[in-house]
């Protein structure tokens, strides 16, 4: 995918005010000479109406990020929040009943019910939560995604890409405060992403919504209006109105870095497998030698 933000950018709001926020948001995994620092005092803050991508080498910190940030997953130390609201420090019940009524979720794979037409997927969570569709924005996402026509079919009778419009639709449907999209376009071919991307966009720019992407693509990641570049659990970068190009050379230099590391790495291994091989020969050796 290589569509460059600029051919987005006429369309784009300046941010509103603030979707999330989150200050010194640490996450560690694990405990003692195991633990894993996931997140490392991470202060961050969502703009409201905008369009964020978060990227980084693997490992970096994206989904535990994406997950602190959406109440998926508790945190070790730190503070978030949705809009005014502190989530850190909810109930499960409270934190439940938040990310059905103000957090929108679209994942790489498409988490449809096969049983179900597009249609009723679509409204599923809000029936779950006895909550009637305002129906005019529930047609305006529906026209925008380009699904009218294809309602009353069941997720087996779409594309690929038509399977994660209705996924996307399903994340507007409530007209969330905020939609999360971990790697929306990872089961995709690259003309089915670009149309996944480009409805995120309109969901952003026409219906004024809010999105953070986590993404491993520089294509995807152009067409938000603000790439979160993390390393190592910390936001170590940002980039406005990214291009595939630059976000491309950015996280090139991730490379780098990790290749240096690996090649390290590689040499000290090199070292102990001499030592190894060594010692590996001396005990045969000894062995022979007493047979
Ligand atoms: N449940 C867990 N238990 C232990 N360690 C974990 C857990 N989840 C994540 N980690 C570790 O936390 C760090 C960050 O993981 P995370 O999945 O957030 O990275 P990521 O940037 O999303 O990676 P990727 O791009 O590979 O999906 C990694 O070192 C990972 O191994």
């Amino acid at each position: 995918m290589s569509t460059s933000a600029a051919e987005h950018a006429p369309g784009r709001a300046p941010a509103d005010g603030i979707a999330a926020r989150a200050r010194g948001l640490t996450k560690a995994y694990g405990s003692g000479e195991t633990t894993v620092l996931a997140l490392d005092s991470v202060d961050v803050d969502i703009a409201r109406g905008r369009f964020t991508a978060v990227m980084g080498p693997s490992g970096s910190g994206k989904s535990t990020l994406m997950h602190c940030l959406a109440g998926l997953d508790t945190v070790s130390a730190g503070q978030v929040w949705l809009g005014d609201t502190e989530i850190t420090g909810l109930k499960d019940r409270e934190l439940t009943r938040l990310r059905r009524d103000r957090i929108g979720f679209m994942f790489q794979s498409f988490n449809l019910i096969p049983t179900l037409n597009a249609a009723e997927n679509i409204t599923l969570p809000m029936d779950i939560a006895g909550k009637k569709p305002d129906e005019k924005w529930l047609d305006q996402v529906i026209d925008t995604l380009g699904l009218r026509d294809r309602l009353g079919h069941r997720p087996s009778q779409l594309s690929g890409g038509q399977q994660q419009r209705v996924a996307c639709a399903r994340a507007l449907a409530s007209r969330p405060e905020l939609i999360f999209a971990d790697e929306p376009t990872g089961n995709l071919d690259s003309r089915a992403g670009l149309e996944v991307l480009g409805f995120l966009r309109e969901a952003v720019d026409r219906l004024n919504q809010s999105v953070v992407m986590v993404t491993h693509d520089p294509g995807a990641a152009a067409h938000s209006d603000l790439v979160l570049f993390l390393a190592d659990g910390r936001i170590v970068d940002e980039m406005e109105r990214p291009t595939a190009e630059a976000v491309l050379e950015r996280m090139k230099r991730f490379d780098v870095i990790r290749s240096q590391f690996e090649t390290d790495e590689q040499f000290e291994t090199d070292g102990q497998f001499e030592r190894d091989k060594r010692f590996e020969t001396d005990g045969q050796f000894e062995t022979d030698e007493q047979e």
